[in-house]
């Protein structure tokens, strides 16, 4: 049964790849005169300067700028850039792609020096730019980071010595904001300096770069240890490492801390880099990355202190990655939050706590953590999605204020400076 389907699967196969049209064309004029046959050009000129394609019954194959690229029919149709099918103002899609045939297939394709020419069987005609198909191609995109990275510990980040930026030309630069973004997309972590240590100006700095994301916990925030809410983070004890809001389904983005007083001991501010760590996973344990990227979990947020009741709760794995490639782009990692874990059966559980357990012992090697002490003046911006933070216990009266910041904000200030974010 099994070999009659196969052999009736190739055979199907081979008349497809017979019924292919190739057809190689080139797009260098010059190299035309030195060599008249086109076919032999593919072994001797250079890659980025040629260009083939070929029909497949139900794909189109275009080999350019050394990537093989296989385009869907319908995807050719629903992408074509015309003025009838997309709005270039507003950037926007007008053509309605329910109404296009899933069948669809082009009646003819014309190639010229940069450009592909696509006849519709209705007549209609799209021209698509050799390069905006390398840069939109599925290929293309899974070679490429959505976001270039420095992964570090402790060593790394301080040989660096990623420079502060001043709170004047933060706030009235475009240079001194995107020095600052920079540095803040590359490491997860950045500070700005000299800022006046009052709510306000922490506020303004916010302002300045994003929304501030309002929470439970207020729009700006100012704590003690005073236990006003029901959460370890407002009372004197040692935190160890961890993201925030794990229990909501978007974790906040980015933490701003500025911490206004303290008249005590201890009480400094952890960091490691959570990416740092997953990677050291993905190099020792592939398998144990892979689950962490897979398995469910909840994390959970019950809080009956005073006025303040709140029950939240955020679905989501440990690490969260781009499917097409692979990168990482969340980190979510609380264990005082985590909640009742019920979401997969008991042998997954136990290979899900050996490779959280793998993580962990990444995450606390003494040489990936980065110890601060938070002062007066000095703001330091958390990619909350990347760098876990905790901190030591204390002594004595510290205030600390801050906001969480709406993380697609930031990144629309970065690439609105010119930032690949
Ligand atoms: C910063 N601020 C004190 C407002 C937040 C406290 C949130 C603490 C919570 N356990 C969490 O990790 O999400
Ligand atoms: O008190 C601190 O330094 C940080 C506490 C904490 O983890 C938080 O507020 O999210
Ligand atoms: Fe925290």
């Amino acid at each position: 049964m099994w070999c009659h389907r196969l052999s009736h699967l190739q055979s199907r196969l081979q008349n497809l790849l017979r019924r292919g049209v190739p057809c190689w064309a080139f797009q260098q004029p010059n190299f035309k005169s030195l060599f008249p046959l086109a076919i032999h050009w593919h072994h001797t000129a250079s890659e980025s300067l040629k260009c083939a394609w070929q029909q497949h019954e139900d794909h189109f194959e275009l080999h350019y700028a050394s990537t093989v690229m296989r385009f869907d029919y319908v995807w050719l149709r629903d992408h074509c850039r015309s003025a009838s099918c997309y709005n270039s103002k507003t950037h926007q899609r007008s053509l309605d792609t329910a109404s296009v045939d899933l069948c669809i297939k082009p009646k003819t394709i014309r190639l010229d020096e940069t450009t592909l020419f696509f006849t519709w069987p209705d007549g209609h005609v799209t021209k698509y730019d050799l390069d905006w198909l390398v840069r939109n191609s599925y290929e293309g995109q899974k070679q490429k980071v959505i976001q270039p990275r420095i992964l570090w510990n402790a060593e790394i980040y301080q040989r660096a010595q990623v420079p502060s930026v001043d709170f004047q030309s933060f706030l009235e630069t475009n240079e001194g904001l995107k020095n600052f973004l920079q540095n803040f997309l590359l490491y997860g972590i950045a500070f700005v300096e000299n800022v006046p240590p009052t709510q306000e100006h922490t506020e303004k700095l916010a302002e300045r770069i994003s929304l501030i994301r309002e929470t439970i916990y207020g729009r700006m925030w100012y704590f003690t240890s005073d236990f006003s809410r029901g959460d370890t983070a407002y009372t004197k004890l040692a935190l160890d490492r961890h993201t925030d809001t794990t229990y909501f389904q978007e974790p906040c983005g980015i933490q701003v801390f500025h911490c206004l007083k303290h008249e005590g001991t201890g009480g400094r501010t952890l960091l490691v880099d959570g990416f740092y760590a997953a990677e050291q996973v993905l190099q020792k344990a592939p398998e144990e990355f892979e689950l962490l990227t897979k398995v469910p979990l909840k994390h959970e947020y019950i809080e009956n202190v005073g006025e303040c009741h709140n029950h939240m709760i955020g679905v989501g794995p440990v690490l969260n990655i781009y499917p097409w490639n692979k990168e990482l782009y969340l980190i979510r990692y609380n264990n005082y939050d985590r909640a009742v874990i019920n979401t997969v059966p008991y042998d997954v559980v136990h290979r899900w706590y050996t490779a959280h357990r793998t993580l962990t012992v990444e995450l606390r090697r003494p040489e990936n953590e980065f110890w601060v002490k938070l002062k007066p003046g000095r703001v330091l911006f958390i990619d909350n999605w990347r760098v876990l933070h905790g901190r030591e216990s204390f002594t004595g009266y510290r205030q600390l204020c801050g906001c969480y910041l709406t993380r697609d904000d930031v990144l629309n200030t970065a690439r609105l400076l010119g930032l690949q974010a």
